[in-house]
């Protein structure tokens, strides 16, 4: 069935889901008119009423505060960031399908198997090699090597930061069409100016996220707060046993 759903950079709008459930439901309320006029002619007036009542039945309306895809995946992009123990600046990544299913996320960390704690993390040490920058690997790698799916083409990466050069090429090479980014503060250093010639030549979309609102915050007291009041509690009854 055609649902007659429309993608916009391969996602399928909210407004349109929403205009195919209205369809729907619309559809089923036309059936309901239907069937309640044939039975009318047997039924009596205040069987009538009740049914006219019965086939104008209001639901409750779905919420309206929930996060907009972009802002969901950029959010993700976010959180993964917070992971990063890079001191100066965390950069999180997060690849979306075409079907809005999230296929891989990263952060910049170091190289799996090298010690956090035995590597660089500064990036002025006169010597090259004293500086994180060989060692640390880009978020953008991280996601693309972390894919749980059999590959990434025709996907979008939502990434904090503007990717650079090298960064660039590997999501030309994985076959992603789409960078959705946040921060663009190292555009004009010349390995972010190497990345944008790339990314024009092979068709690959670059756009600038423009959130919808400036906060997502996780408050993991929202879906049950007595719970949380639980754990809490729990928690202030270990700390003072362990001072006494
Ligand atoms: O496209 C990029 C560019 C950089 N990163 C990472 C690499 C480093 O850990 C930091 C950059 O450190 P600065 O101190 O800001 O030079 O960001 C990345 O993941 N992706």
């Amino acid at each position: 069935m055609d649902l007659g759903n429309r993608r916009v950079n391969g996602h399928i709008t909210s407004d349109v889901l929403e205009t195919t459930v209205n369809k729907f439901s619309k559809l089923s309320t036309e059936t309901d008119v239907e069937c309640k006029t044939a039975s009318s002619s047997v039924a009596s007036n205040k069987i009538s009423s009740e049914s006219t009542s019965r086939t104008r039945k209001q639901y409750p309306r779905k919420r309206t505060e929930y996060i907009e895809w972009p802002d969901y995946f950029m959010a993700v992009a976010f959180l993964s960031a917070q992971r990063s123990k890079d001191p100066s600046t965390q950069v999180g990544a997060c690849i979306v399908n075409p079907d809005n299913k999230i296929v891989g996320i990263g952060y910049n960390g170091m190289p799996n198997g090298c010690p956090d704690d035995d590597l660089p993390w500064g990036k002025d040490s006169e010597d090259w090699l004293d500086r994180k920058y060989p060692y640390v690997c880009h978020a953008e790698m991280n996601a693309i090597m972390n894919k749980n799916s059999a590959d990434v083409k025709g996907c979008t990466m939502y990434v904090a930061m503007f990717p650079c050069n090298e960064c660039a090429k590997l999501i030309i090479q994985a076959g992603i069409r789409d960078v959705v980014y946040y921060s663009d503060k190292n555009r004009c250093k010349p390995e972010y100016v190497a990345s944008q010639r790339l990314f024009t030549m092979t068709g690959v979309t670059v756009r600038q996220y423009k959130p919808s609102r400036n906060r997502i915050v996780i408050d993991f007291s929202d879906i049950d707060a007595q719970c949380m009041a639980a754990v809490h509690q729990e928690v202030d009854g270990r700390d003072n046993n362990d001072v006494s």
